[in-house]
């Protein structure tokens, strides 16, 4: 049972599959991040609440339906989820962004903070934490405690590529937390990567190691 909402349009499986590609450059993986976080927001904001307006067309007054003045908030999980920032903001550009930032220590595996700043008007924002890759779920995890600090109206994850450990981590640990990802691989391999996945989303972004 993945206990996430799988966004696979044609459209995304196509990109994300040139992004797995270990021959395509960081040039390249930032464009095709961003172009399917672009997608991807599309989906997530599908329950964005509606409100009835009046609006004059050339031919005669009538009722439509506009987006309900709902405060959003993107929160990047540094560095990789600056990956899909763009992206999601082409979509909603008045939104607020905070940042987590925070690495795996590649022993132990636990994140390790060292960064967090939130708009501070979070407790009237919807936030839209991002990051590439769910693995085991503690980076994902570890930023949304932090986030939950601040009190925010609601808490969504959205990721690329996930791992069911991952998805299960979160959920034990945030079950309010709905999850989307444009896919779910097989496994983690020792060293907790995600297997096939795409490597460190990270290094890939921006050429590192
Ligand atoms: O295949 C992978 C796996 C992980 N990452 C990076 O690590 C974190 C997520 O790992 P967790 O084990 O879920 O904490 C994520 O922020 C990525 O930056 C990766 O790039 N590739
Ligand atoms: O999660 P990590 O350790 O891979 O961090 P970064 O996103 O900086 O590559
Ligand atoms: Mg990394």
């Amino acid at each position: 049972m993945s206990n996430a909402v799988v966004i696979d349009h044609p459209l995304i499986q196509h990109k994300l599959a040139l992004l797995r590609d270990k021959d395509t450059g960081p040039k390249e993986f930032r464009e095709l991040a961003n172009e399917i976080a672009t997608l991807m927001a599309y989906e997530v904001t599908r329950d964005l609440p509606l409100k009835e307006v009046e609006i004059e067309t050339p031919i005669k007054k009538a009722k439509f339906k506009m987006i309900e003045g709902k405060k959003l908030g993107i929160v990047p999980i540094l560095r990789a989820g600056l990956g899909m920032l763009d992206g999601v903001l082409k979509l909603i550009p008045t939104a607020r962004v905070g940042h987590v930032g925070l690495y795996r220590d590649p022993e132990t595996l636990e994140a390790v903070e060292y960064y967090c700043k939130m708009p501070t008007d979070v407790s009237e924002r919807d936030l839209i934490v991002v990051d590439p890759m769910l693995a085991t779920g503690g980076s994902a995890s570890a930023a949304i405690s932090f986030v939950k600090e601040k009190d925010p109206r609601s808490i969504k994850l959205m990721c690329l590529v996930s791992a069911q450990v991952g998805i299960d981590r979160v959920k034990k640990d945030h079950p309010d937390v709905e999850i989307y990802t444009a896919a779910i691989d097989e496994k983690l391999n020792d060293h907790a990567y995600i297997v096939p996945g795409l490597g460190d989303a990270g290094d890939r972004l921006y050429g590192t190691r």
